[in-house]
């Protein structure tokens, strides 16, 4: 039988708590077995300027997950090419871990831009999405709405941001309860964000 893996993208800088709910949620109530949370190094639709270097994003996943068995961080975007396009992400996982059946977990805000991904058609037709509500009261009201390939899975919301936490700490407010604790202990060590 084929292992269900979701995969959870983004460029976790840092990772955060309205990460975690998720990526815990999907694991503990859905059918996904395991959830991979690919570090991105450099998204296509965002400046490259304001990102903390890799490993220190990828250590930021590791502590975070760390108590979670059903999560896993992942660095295999590091070796591709970039900017890192998630169609050639999946074709490289499918062709790595065949035995896998690899699933797209994204929130509605993304799902309203994912036609602009690229081969959007191809990554639907080979893969299923699972999308959680994110922003209070939203619908989805795009091509996408009961498309055979998208199932819904009504997660907790927690409408924060990486950039709400990164201008928080820039201006030496205290975030601590929206990172894990190691997290937090990592960025006030490393001084990141300042
Ligand atoms: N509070 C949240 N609740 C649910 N999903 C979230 C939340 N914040 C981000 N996400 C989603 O998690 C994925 C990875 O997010 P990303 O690393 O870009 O974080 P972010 O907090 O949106 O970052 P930034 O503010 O730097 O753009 C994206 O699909 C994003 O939509
Ligand atoms: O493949 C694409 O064209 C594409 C375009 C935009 C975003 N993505 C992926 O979606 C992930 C989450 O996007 P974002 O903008 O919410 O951080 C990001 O880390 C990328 O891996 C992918």
């Amino acid at each position: 039988m084929n292992r269900k893996v979701g995969l959870f993208f983004g460029t976790f800088n840092p990772i955060h708590i309205g990460h975690l709910i998720i990526a815990n949620h999907m694991a503990e109530f859905s059918d996904l077995e395991e959830i991979w949370l690919v570090v991105t190094p450099h998204n296509p639709l965002k400046k490259k300027s304001t990102l903390l270097d890799n490993h220190h994003r990828l250590e930021m996943a590791y502590r975070a997950c760390e108590p979670f068995e059903k999560l896993k961080p992942s660095n295999i975007e590091f070796g591709l090419e970039q900017p890192n396009y998630t169609v050639k992400t999946l074709l490289h996982l499918q062709e790595k871990f065949s035995t896998n059946e690899f699933c797209l977990i994204m929130g509605e805000d993304n799902l309203k831009s994912f036609h602009k991904w690229k081969n959007y058609e191809m990554i639907l037709e080979n893969h299923q999405l699972y999308v959680y509500p994110r922003i209070s009261g939203e619908k989805i009201q795009n091509q996408f709405k009961d498309h055979p390939k998208i199932t819904r899975v009504a997660a907790p919301r927690m409408e924060i941001s990486a950039t709400f936490i990164r201008q928080a700490i820039s201006e030496g407010k205290n975030i601590g309860p929206l990172l894990s604790d190691s997290v937090w202990e990592y960025v006030q060590h490393m001084n990141f964000y300042k």
